[in-house]
C-alpha cells in the first residue's frame, strides 16, 4: 500500500508562519512528542484495566534517542499506536487543523509572543525543526498492519505500509539545517529535564552506570561492579500526586530539595488537592524572606496532568503569593488561549480564589496550633499576609485574625489584642486610638525615647510594604489613626487636651519666635512657639503625618500624588517655650548670643532628625566646641 494525498487545510503553507512565531520556544516540540507517547500508553494501560487488550502490556517505557550523523531525533512508544486510517484521521485532520487554527487565530496579533510555550501546538510543532518527519505505528488491535507516514511540512503526506514487529509508535525527526542545536545529548536532556520530568510514564534517554555489589573480595569485603541501565529522566510519582496522609515532613522538604537545589529549607507548606468544581493538585511552599535574586529564579511551576507548561503563573496564582516556590497542576487551566482571556475564564478565577482560601486556612491552623512558631516566622511571612491584606478582600477578612503587629520590644500582637493594649494610654481628647510606629529606629530613636517616657507602645512598621500597611489599617480600623513617631511633638501626637502653662508671656513668644526665624531662615520650616512639657526638647522638627505619606505616595509614583513630590519639604519646627534653654536665650544679653543659642538649638534638633550635613554639621560641631569651652 502506499498512498499520497494533500492534507485539507486553507492556510496554504503554515509551516513558514508558525516557525516564525515561535521562535524563541522551539524546544517544546519535545514536550509536545513525548506527552503524546505518554497519552498513547495511559490510554493503553486504560484499555488493558478494561480487559480490552488481548497481549501482555510489557514494558511501556517511553524511550528518546537522538543520532548525530542521520540527524535524527526520535521518540518511541508501546501505547495504543495508529491504524493507517487513525493516521489520516488523527495526524492529517486533528493535528494539522489544530495548528491551522493557530495561525488563523495568531497571525495578526501582536501578543503572539505572549502565548508562546502554552499553545500546545502538538505533533505538528514538529516541523519547527524538522525538515521531514517519519511516523511508523502499529494499534494495539489484533491484526492491525503497521502504517508508516511522512511529510516535510508542506500540505502533501505519503501513507505506506510498514514493516514493526511492535505496538506502540515512533516518530522520527530529521532535523533541519537551522535546528541542529537540537542534535547534542546536553540539550535533549535540559529540555526534558524541564518539560518531562515529572511525566507518569518512564521516558528513558540514554544510559547511565550504576555500581552494584558484585559477590565478595578475598577479605571478604563486597564487591562492586559497573553496570549499564537505562536512564529514567523523571519521576513517574511527585510528591503532589500522593495523599497528604501519606507523607512526611521529610518527603516535603526533600521534594523542595529536588525543585530549587540552592535554597534554603522553606519555612511550611501547603498541599493542594482538589477534585470539584475543577481539578488541582500541587504543593505551595513558604519560603524565608528572600533577596529579589532568588525570587526571581525560584518561580511557582504550572504543569497540566504532569507536563511542565510554565513557571509564569500569573493570574492562576494570586498575585501576593507569587513569591511562594512549588508546583501547581490543573488539567483545567487553559494552556491554549491568549492572556485576557486568561482573566476573565471562570475555572481560572475559581483556582485563583481556591488558592488564597487555603493559604488563609494553612496560616490561621498554623497559628492557632503554634503560636510561639507562628512569631517566630512572622517575619518572613508577614509580607504575604500583609501583602494579601490589601490586595484581596477576601483573603482581609481571614488574615486579620492572624496578622500580627510587632512592638518595638519584639512582641506580637493581633490586631484585637493591640487595641486592648494601648486602649488606656494612648486615646486622645476625641477618643481615637493613636498608634504609634517606627519606621527606622535607629534615626528616629530621640522621638521613640520622648514616646516611651510617655509609656506609650511603638510598633515597629520597617518593612518595604509597611507604608502602604499603615494607610490601610488606618481605613480598616475604627477610630484609630497611625502616627509615626517624630509626625508632631509628643503632646500633639495623642492629643489629650492636657494644657500645660506656659512660663512665657505672649510678648516673649513672640520675641522668641522672631529670634528663631532669623537663626533658622528657612521658609520650608513654620515655626511655632507652644508651651510643652519642660522635659521635652527645647525645640523638635517634624513632617505631619499627612505631608510625610503623600510625600512617600509620590515616591511611589502614587498616581495623583505625582505633584506632591515636586513640593519642596515642609516641616513643623516647634519651640518649646517652658524649656530652660529658651528662657536662656530670651534673657541672653547680646543679640549675637541670642542667636548663637537659637541656632545650637535648631541644629540640636536638625540633628536629631538626621537632617544636619555638610557646612550646617561643620559649623555645628564648632559652635558646640566654643560652647563647651565657655
Ligand atoms: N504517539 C502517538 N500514539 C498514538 N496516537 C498519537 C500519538 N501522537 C499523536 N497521536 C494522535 O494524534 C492526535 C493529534 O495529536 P496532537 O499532538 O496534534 O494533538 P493532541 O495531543 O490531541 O492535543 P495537544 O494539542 O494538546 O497536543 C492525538 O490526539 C492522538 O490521537
Amino acid at each position: 500500500m502506499a498512498e499520497k494525498g494533500t492534507i485539507s487545510i486553507h492556510t496554504e503553507n503554515i509551516f513558514p508562519i508558525i516557525k516564525k512565531f515561535l521562535y524563541s520556544d522551539h524546544e517544546i516540540f519535545l514536550r509536545e512528542l513525548v506527552s503524546n507517547a505518554v497519552d498513547a500508553t495511559q490510554k493503553l494501560k486504560r484499555l488493558s484495566s478494561l480487559g480490552e487488550l488481548k497481549e501482555e502490556i510489557g514494558d511501556t517505557t517511553v524511550e528518546v534517542s537522538f543520532d548525530k550523523e542521520k540527524k535524527t531525533i526520535t521518540v518511541r512508544d508501546r501505547g495504543i499506536g495508529m491504524t493507517a486510517e487513525e493516521v489520516k484521521k488523527y495526524i492529517n485532520q486533528i493535528a494539522f487543523s489544530g495548528a491551522a487554527e493557530f495561525v488563523e487565530k495568531f497571525k495578526d496579533k501582536g501578543d503572539a509572543k505572549d502565548i508562546i510555550g502554552k499553545f500546545g501546538l502538538g505533533f505538528y510543532s514538529a516541523f519547527m525543526v524538522a525538515k521531514e518527519v517519519e511516523l511508523i505505528t502499529k494499534s494495539y488491535q489484533e491484526g492491525a498492519e503497521a502504517a508508516k507516514w511522512t511529510c516535510d511540512g508542506s500540505t502533501e503526506f505519503e501513507i505506506t505500509t510498514a514493516d514493526k514487529e511492535d505496538r506502540g509508535t515512533e516518530v522520527i525527526l530529521h532535523i533541519a539545517d537551522d535546528s541542529e542545536e537540537f542534535l547534542d545529548e546536553w540539550r535533549i536532556k535540559s529540555i526534558l529535564d524541564k518539560y518531562c520530568k515529572f511525566l507518569p510514564v518512564p521516558v528513558k534517554f540514554g544510559t547511565r552506570e550504576e555500581q552494584v555489589e558484585d559477590g565478595k573480595d578475598k577479605d571478604d569485603k563486597p564487591k562492586y561492579k559497573s553496570v549499564t541501565k537505562d536512564r529514567i529522566i523523571n519521576d513517574t510519582e511527585p510528591l503532589w500526586t500522593k495523599a497528604p496522609a501519606d507523607l512526611k515532613d521529610e518527603d516535603y522538604l526533600k521534594f523542595y530539595r529536588e525543585l530549587y537545589p540552592m535554597s534554603e529549607d522553606p519555612l511550611f507548606w501547603i498541599h493542594l488537592n482538589v477534585d470539584y468544581p475543577f481539578n488541582l493538585t500541587g504543593i505551595l511552599y513558604f519560603p524565608k524572606a528572600k533577596t529579589d535574586f532568588e525570587v526571581q529564579k525560584n518561580k511557582i511551576q504550572l504543569y497540566s496532568r504532569q507536563v511542565f507548561i510554565t513557571d509564569e503563573v500569573k493570574d492562576v496564582v494570586p498575585e501576593f503569593l507569587m513569591l511562594l516556590h512549588g508546583v501547581i497542576d490543573s488539567p483545567d487551566i487553559p494552556l491554549n488561549v491568549s492572556r485576557s482571556y486568561l482573566q476573565s475564564d471562570s475555572s481560572v478565577k475559581k483556582i485563583n480564589n481556591h488558592i488564597t482560601k487555603k493559604v488563609a486556612d494553612k496560616l490561621g491552623e498554623l497559628f492557632k496550633n503554634d503560636r510561639t512558631s507562628y512569631e517566630s516566622k512572622w517575619d518572613d511571612i508577614g509580607i504575604f499576609v500583609k501583602y494579601g491584606m490589601l490586595s484581596e478582600e477576601k483573603f482581609y477578612e481571614k488574615a486579620k485574625d492572624f496578622a500580627l503587629l510587632k512592638t518595638l520590644d519584639d512582641k506580637f500582637f493581633t490586631l484585637d489584642e493591640y487595641k486592648e493594649h494601648v486602649k488606656t494610654n494612648q486615646e486622645d481628647k476625641d477618643k481615637n486610638l493613636v498608634y504609634l510606629y517606627t519606621s527606622d529606629p535607629a534615626k528616629q530613636d530621640t522621638y521613640i525615647q520622648a514616646a516611651k517616657s510617655k509609656s506609650y507602645d511603638v510598633l515597629l512598621m520597617n518593612g518595604i510594604i509597611d507604608s502602604h500597611f499603615v494607610n490601610f489599617l488606618e481605613q480598616k480600623l475604627e477610630k484609630t489613626q497611625l502616627k509615626r513617631v517624630d509626625a508632631d511633638t509628643m503632646d500633639k501626637l495623642i492629643d489629650k487636651d492636657e494644657k500645660i502653662e506656659s512660663v512665657l508671656s505672649k510678648d516673649e513668644e513672640e520675641k522668641v519666635k522672631e529670634i528663631f526665624e532669623k537663626a533658622v531662615n528657612n521658609k520650608n520650616m513654620n515655626i511655632s512657639v507652644e508651651s510643652l512639657s519642660p522635659d521635652e526638647m527645647p525645640v523638635t522638627i517634624t513632617m505631619s503625618e499627612f505631608m510625610r505619606r503623600m510625600k512617600d505616595m509620590a515616591k511611589m509614583g502614587g498616581g495623583g500624588y505625582a505633584m506632591m513630590g515636586h513640593m519642596p519639604d515642609q516641616f513643623d519646627l516647634t519651640i518649646n517655650g517652658n524649656h530652660a534653654i529658651i528662657g536662656k536665650i530670651l534673657r541672653a544679653k547680646k543679640d549675637e548670643k541670642k542667636q548663637q543659642l537659637a541656632k545650637q538649638a535648631y541644629d540640636l534638633a536638625m540633628l536629631s532628625q538626621n537632617m544636619l550635613s555638610g557646612s550646617d554639621l561643620t559649623n555645628f560641631i564648632k559652635r558646640s566646641i566654643e560652647l563647651a569651652g565657655e
